[in-house]
């Protein structure tokens, strides 16, 4: 059981917004989809929900061309559109979604909707920017499709939405685990919860993995400026900074012998992210 993305390629008129994308996405993880502006999340989140057509390549979803319709009952996208008649309320548009997913848990709608405030007899044209989010994600954490995938979920949420969002994410991921991705630029928020990162750039994935083994290769160190510059003399550097006489650099590789007045602190996934960003910009 898996989505297997082959050779996909598209291009809006000289815009190439994918570059022969293949990955897999198999069993229970929730992935990250972590890329700049413009490196082509969405758009490749649409080709897989058939929302977009592309170019070239092939997406299947369980063994099956992702044109079915038996193929496409088993994938839910929460993004920025609204595919409900603009004039419906949410708790009727929470019971249209049932008639078509035969696992839409509509109490576990209802509950979540209460939990973030979202009105149900309100009509969907007069929610806000942030309640249609909220809105959209409610839908996504009840429709227990095998795979879910969120499009920059919580643009537009207040940080008390964003926390409870990841919350509800995580509860649902424990109850009935599937396969997740989450598009994203608020790395540092959804750190905790990506086990396994795609790293989208220019259209192309520069890096997969889990995210332990992404990060056990890389290595932030700091100290002294001079040093620093003896210590990285022949590493491979991903990026540095020098604040006042401290230098702070990601490293890509093993520490080795750490000379006296240098220390090494922990990497996280949002330095790994722009580190590989900014060594990429150098190229
Ligand atoms: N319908 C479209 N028509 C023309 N160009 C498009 C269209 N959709 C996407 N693009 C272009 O394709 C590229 C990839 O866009 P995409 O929306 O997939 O990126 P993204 O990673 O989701 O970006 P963001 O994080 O800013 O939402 C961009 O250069 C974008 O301008």
């Amino acid at each position: 059981m898996a989505i297997e993305i082959t050779h996909i390629s598209k291009s809006f008129k000289e815009t190439r917004a994918l570059r022969d994308v293949s990955l897999t996405l198999e069993g229970n993880h929730i992935y990250g989809l972590l890329g700049n502006n413009g490196a082509g999340k969405s758009t490749l989140l649409s080709i897989i929900t058939d929302r977009v057509r592309a170019d070239e390549g092939t997406v299947r979803i369980d063994g099956k061309e992702n044109r079915s319709d038996e193929a496409l009952a088993r994938v839910f996208l929460v993004g920025e559109q609204n595919f409900f008649p603009e004039d419906m309320r949410v708790k009727k548009a929470l019971r249209t979604a049932a008639s078509f997913y035969p696992d839409f848990d509509i109490a576990l709608a209802e509950r979540t909707a209460e939990q973030f405030g979202l009105n149900l007899k309100q009509k969907i044209t007069s929610l806000s920017t942030g309640y249609g989010s909220i809105f959209r994600i409610v839908l996504g954490l009840a429709v227990n499709t095998p795979y879910l995938f969120f499009d920059e979920p919580v643009l537009g949420l207040d940080a008390q939405h964003r926390e409870l969002f990841y919350r509800l994410l995580l509860e649902k991921y424990a109850e009935r685990p599937c396969a997740v991705v989450l598009s994203t630029h608020l790395i540092a928020e959804a750190a905790n919860l990506i086990d396994y990162a795609f790293i989208i750039r220019s259209g192309a994935i520069l890096r997969q993995g889990p995210t332990e083994d992404l990060m056990e290769g890389a290595y932030t160190v700091s100290g002294p400026a001079a040093a620093m510059e003896q210590y990285l003399s022949g590493r491979h550097v991903l990026s540095e900074t020098t604040l006042g006489g401290l230098k702070t650099a990601c490293v890509q590789g093993q520490p080795g012998h750490m000379p006296d007045g240098l220390e090494i602190t922990g990497m996280n996934l949002q330095d790994y992210f722009i580190s590989l960003m900014k060594e990429e910009d150098r190229k």
